[in-house]
């Protein structure tokens, strides 16, 4: 694999990746390796993750730089327990992408109350877990940290997964206070905003029908793929750009700027206002 940035841009340094068994996660824990870097990824399958580890290893990375365990992110105990293995293996940790996290369609008003918690758990709350417990026990004390949150592209609402909107949403205003209030301790926040139209084995579970409308929907008239995605996060994890933090970078070949996302209902005209 060919790297656009500099070889041993990571060296030495250890990165968390969540969600790395597949697709977008396991494309950046290829390019960080390929950098140098010793990774840990997680998730809820160890099939994934011995999948991840088996591409990982394929590519020549040894073993002494590779880490990878089931952890579901919206389990505190189970998210401390995997941050204490990682930092026991590789005694830092440098950088945290927080990419696991996924939903499942469904219109607003049939949603129930366990499915909303459900996808709030999966994409907000699993993400504040992973990234407290990084930061308050390797990066904080060490005074440096890069941290890169996965989201979704929500500048347009998310009709159809209105529980994923407004989940990303509050991952991305955490984004920003986070930036702020830990500044002090050398630590950047930002976050990457995919667009729904990177082919991957995550929107694979949404059909080729939909996928064709998002191209559609796309100025660029093509969908993206997860290593156009993992190369933003990657450099955004890297000290090649030390004065962004609280940043929201979309990734969407202009998506959110044009076009009609997917169809939803024709809503009826509403009367208009009397007096
Ligand atoms: C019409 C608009 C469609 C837009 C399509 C746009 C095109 C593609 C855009 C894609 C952009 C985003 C891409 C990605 O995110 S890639 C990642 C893809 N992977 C996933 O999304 C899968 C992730 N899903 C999960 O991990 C789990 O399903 C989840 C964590 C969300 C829930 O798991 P959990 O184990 O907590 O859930 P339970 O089984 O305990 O159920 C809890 C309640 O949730 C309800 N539920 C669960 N799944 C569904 C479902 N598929 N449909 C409806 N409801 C569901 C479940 O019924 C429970 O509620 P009740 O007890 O009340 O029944
Ligand atoms: N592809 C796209 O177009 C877009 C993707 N995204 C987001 O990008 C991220 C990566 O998606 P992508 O690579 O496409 O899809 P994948 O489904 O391949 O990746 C999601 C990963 O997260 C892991 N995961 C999910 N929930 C949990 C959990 N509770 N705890 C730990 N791990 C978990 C999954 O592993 P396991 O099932 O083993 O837990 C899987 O490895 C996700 O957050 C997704 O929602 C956002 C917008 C668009």
């Amino acid at each position: 694999m060919q790297s656009m940035f500099a070889a041993g841009l990571f060296a030495h340094q250890v990165a968390l990746v969540t969600g790395g068994g597949s697709g977008i996660g396991l494309a950046t824990a290829r390019e960080l390796t390929a950098l140098g870097a010793s990774v840990a990824i997680c998730g809820r399958k160890m099939e994934k993750i011995e999948a991840g580890l088996a591409a990982l290893a394929a590519d020549g990375v040894p073993s002494e730089r590779l880490f990878g365990g089931t952890c579901d992110i919206r389990e505190p105990d189970q998210v401390a327990a995997f941050v204490g293995q990682v930092i026991e293996r590789f005694g830092r940790i440098d950088v945290l992408v927080n990419n696991a996290g996924g939903q499942f369609p469904s219109p607003a008003e049939t949603l129930s109350p366990r499915g909303w918690e459900a996808v709030i758990r999966n994409n907000l709350n699993g993400t504040f877990f992973m990234t407290r417990e990084v930061a308050t026990r390797a990066m904080i004390p060490a005074k440096r940290g890069r941290i890169v949150n996965v989201t979704a592209m929500v500048v347009r609402g998310f009709p159809g997964m209105s529980h994923t909107g407004a989940a990303r949403a509050g991952v991305e205003n955490l984004t920003r206070s986070l930036a702020i209030e830990w500044a002090a301790h050398g630590i950047r926040v930002n976050a990457v905003a995919p667009g729904n139209n990177i082919r991957s084995s995550g929107t694979a579970q949404y059909g080729e029908e939909l996928l064709e409308v998002t191209r559609k929907a796309t100025p660029l008239k093509r969908l993206g793929t997860p290593e156009e995605v993992a190369r933003v996060i990657v450099f955004l994890s890297s000290t090649q750009n030390d004065f962004v933090t609280g940043a929201v970078w979309g990734i969407d070949g202009g998506q959110p700027l044009w076009g009609e996302l997917w169809p939803i209902p024709e809503p009826e005209p509403q009367p208009e206002a009397k007096g």
